[in-house]
């Protein structure tokens, strides 16, 4: 289905205060874990986002039960597993799917998973999940485009993962979690906030995880995980997505219901550029309003470095401000597809390998296509600031990663207009 685009008048700056949606990058691992007990979870903190509602009917399709109790809160209860299979029409829709296999091997000791395939913005591979399961004792084969898993009876070991996977780190926790007296210890693990949070969860429903935030982790195996209730964490990568439009737009921003701590690589940048950040204990204050705002360069990171989800936001803000800003992503050295949008806008960004020249130039509206989540994000802040009116068309990566969009960026002053849509039923 086509949604319509989002239509944005720009020039107009932002005030107020906006509430941060919880984090969509924490919530999906949390709802593939809660497979992994036959009791009944309530979460709070689940945004309403099309990659949540995908993760839900993979859910469904082996399970679970789920019903919503308040506008981020839900119930859901996979009493007995159906099927052990992600099939392809699912797993194509989202990468993070895959992790339903550290899932599906945790509760049934096998699973049949298709391979996640590409992205928009280019080869990410998912060999350090296969090595992680591979050195703890799970035999992985691949045949018709799927990987078929099952843990042998020597489960457990230690892997040493060979750079910083988010998603291989959360793979190899889930697999290891369920288990009596096994143990599994992994090595240059992710201490991304993602992690924290589903370690965080899991330890709430009885697991027994060790080293949350470092580098190693010792995961002991228990024999079942109880059902609870738990709270996702707020989305740094939204949060971090409107201090950048308060930025972009010279705007006076109060962003509640976040963590400052974790958009703390961010903070630091837009202070580097002369924008004023205040930091609450869960709200923080962005004001770009005191004088003309300087380049700087920028290089991406597993956290708490500077987050590639936060690369294409980051440029358009740089595309509006005067001189030369570097910005580099070694992390996604082919997320680049914001930027020809971006120049039919006027932006003055060159690129050679995964390094973009940026010289500050006057934005001016355009009808652009986002290729995917974020360089959708990065469209909308360009639009925020440009001249005239912008037409953005790829509406459907951005309900991806942003709840409610239009009506959040119209009660901070934005002149924005989308017909409504139901997520649930507008998705393909
Ligand atoms: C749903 C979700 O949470 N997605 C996030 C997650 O993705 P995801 O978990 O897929 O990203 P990873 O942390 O795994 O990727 C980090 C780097 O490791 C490489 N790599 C990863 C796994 C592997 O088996 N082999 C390999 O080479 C990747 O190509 C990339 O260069 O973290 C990324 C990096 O912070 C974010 O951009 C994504 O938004
Ligand atoms: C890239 C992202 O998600 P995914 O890993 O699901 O593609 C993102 O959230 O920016």
């Amino acid at each position: 289905m086509h949604l319509s685009p989002l239509r944005i008048q720009g020039g107009r700056p932002l005030g107020g205060e906006l509430a941060v949606q919880p984090s969509k990058n924490a919530a999906l691992p949390i709802l593939v874990a809660s497979l992994l007990s036959s009791e009944p979870i309530t979460l709070h903190g689940i945004p309403r986002l099309s990659d949540v509602y995908t993760i839900l009917e993979l859910a469904s399709h082996v399970g679970a039960r789920h019903a919503w109790t308040g506008p981020n809160s839900l119930t859901i209860h996979t009493p007995e597993l159906l099927h052990t299979d992600a099939p392809y029409a699912l797993v194509s829709k989202m990468r993070a799917s895959f992790i339903m296999m550290g899932a599906l091997l945790g509760r049934a000791g096998e699973a049949t998973v298709s391979m996640p395939g590409g992205c928009a913005f280019g080869f990410r591979p998912v060999d350090q999940h296969v090595k992680a399961f591979r050195a703890i004792g799970i035999d992985v084969t691949e045949d018709g485009g799927n990987f078929q898993a099952s843990r042998g009876a020597n489960f457990g070991g230690r892997f040493v993962f060979e750079m910083l996977t988010v998603g291989g780190t959360h793979n190899a926790i889930l697999a290891s979690v369920l288990g009596e007296g096994t143990h599994v210890t992994l090595e240059n693990a992710s201490i991304d906030t993602d992690v924290v949070d589903l370690i965080g969860f899991l330890n709430s429903l009885g697991a027994d995880i060790r080293g949350a935030g470092t580098n190693t982790l010792d995961i002991y195996g228990v024999k079942a995980l109880r059902g609870g209730e738990y709270r996702v964490i707020p989305d740094r990568i939204e949060a971090g997505t409107f201090m950048l439009a308060a930025a972009a737009t010279r705007s006076r921003l109060t962003l509640t219901d976040l963590r400052p701590d974790h958009v703390r690589s961010l903070s630091s940048k837009l202070e580097e550029m002369g924008v004023q950040i205040t930091e609450g204990a869960d709200s923080l204050v962005v004001d770009a309003t005191r004088g003309i705002l300087r380049p700087v360069d920028v290089t991406t990171q597993s956290y708490p470095g500077f987050p590639t989800d936060l690369q294409p936001q980051m440029s358009a803000l740089l595309a509006t401000v005067d001189g030369t800003s570097i910005v580099q992503d070694p992390v996604y050295k082919d997320r680049l597809t914001h930027v020809a949008e971006l120049q039919r806008m006027g932006a003055d960004i060159k690129v050679s390998g995964y390094t973009q020249i940026i010289r500050g130039a006057r934005l001016r509206g355009a009808p652009v296509k986002a290729a995917d989540l974020r360089a959708g994000a990065s469209l909308f802040i360009a639009a925020l600031t440009a001249d005239g009116e912008t037409v953005i068309d790829g509406v459907k990566y951005l309900n991806r990663g942003y709840e409610n969009l239009a009506a959040r960026l119209r009660s901070i002053g934005a002149d924005v207009h989308q017909p409504e849509v139901n997520l649930a039923s507008a998705m393909d």
